[in-house]
């Protein structure tokens, strides 16, 4: 069977640099055949930005429009939240299937893009978390919701993370909601003293961010009733947690007809 051409944007990123080496390691069915980040050395291919020792002469493009030269079958992206709307437009309009994991897609970008997968007649993936355990996480929590409405997340990540709340924090959130019957939580006359204190509100649930060294990706649902609470907690250790998921979405991409949210659409 043929190998799956795969191209990763954001290729010098924590994820990118992760996901080449993956990539590299499932050499029987993927092709690592180029890599794309605007502010790479133009005088270095991407065996040389990775310092791969192995011989190889593996493109990086800095201009997405030179990307098209690598033949990829599957686009996966771990860049910015300001690159990847266009970035995943720009797979669709050209063929290539999306594997989309950066953050920061609204509700109405993701409109617009599965009507463009429509119109080209091609599937892709949108994943706010390739672990296994935090697909499992926001499951769990989207059923515990229609009992315990009353909930708050905090979410837990590296402080070199450009966003907050977490995209997997925003998407637990979109789950729960979809689910859960309408209430604003605390006190009807509470007040904050110092901003900010009561986190972000999400239809009426609280969500917090911690940024601290030492972390890596951490989430828990914390839900209150009478005299009980239940907290559902996830921890990322390693970026290694990914890349199961990763690795079965790029697999499975190719085999969607429209474009979908969550990597419980291929599990
Ligand atoms: N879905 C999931 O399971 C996971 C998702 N993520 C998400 O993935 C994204 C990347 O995370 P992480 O790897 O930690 O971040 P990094 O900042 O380490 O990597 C992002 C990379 O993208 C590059 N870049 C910037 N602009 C563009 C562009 N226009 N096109 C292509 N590349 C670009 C950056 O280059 P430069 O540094 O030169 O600007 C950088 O090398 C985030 O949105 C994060 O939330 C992270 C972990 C898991
Ligand atoms: O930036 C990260 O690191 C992560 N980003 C994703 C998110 O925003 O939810 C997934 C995971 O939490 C790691």
């Amino acid at each position: 069977m043929a190998k799956i051409r795969v191209l990763v944007a954001g290729f010098k990123g924590r994820m990118g640099q992760t996901t080449c080496h993956m990539i590299l390691e499932h050499s029987a069915e993927f092709e690592l055949v180029g890599g794309f980040d605007p502010y790479s050395d133009p005088n270095q291919n991407l065996s040389q930005q990775l310092n791969l020792t192995d011989g190889s002469e593996i493109p990086a493009f800095s201009k997405i429009e030179a990307t098209l030269q690598a033949k990829p079958d599957v686009w996966v992206d771990f860049t910015t939240p300001a690159s990847v709307q266009s970035n995943t437009q720009f797979c669709l309009e050209h063929q290539i299937s999306p594997v989309i994991g950066t953050t920061g897609l609204t509700a109405s970008e993701i409109d617009a893009l599965t009507a463009t997968a429509a119109q080209q007649k091609l599937g892709g993936l949108v994943v706010p978390n390739f672990a296994l355990s935090a697909v499992l996480m926001m499951k769990f929590a989207q059923e515990a919701v229609k009992y315990f409405p009353d909930v708050e997340i905090i979410e837990l990540h590296h402080d070199n993370k450009k966003d907050a709340p977490s995209g997997t924090a925003l998407r637990t959130a979109e789950l729960m909601a979809a689910v859960r019957k309408p209430k604003q939580q605390g006190a009807s006359d509470e007040q904050e003293t110092l901003t900010g204190a009561r986190g972000g509100n999400y239809e009426g649930m609280r969500i917090h961010s911690v940024r601290l060294p030492g972390l890596i990706a951490h989430q828990q649902v914390q839900f209150g009733g009478v005299g009980e609470g239940l907290t559902i907690r996830q921890d990322s250790y390693d970026r290694a947690s990914f890349m199961t998921g990763v690795a079965l979405a790029v697999r499975k991409v190719q085999g969607l007809t429209t474009l979908k949210v969550g990597l419980e659409n291929v599990l």
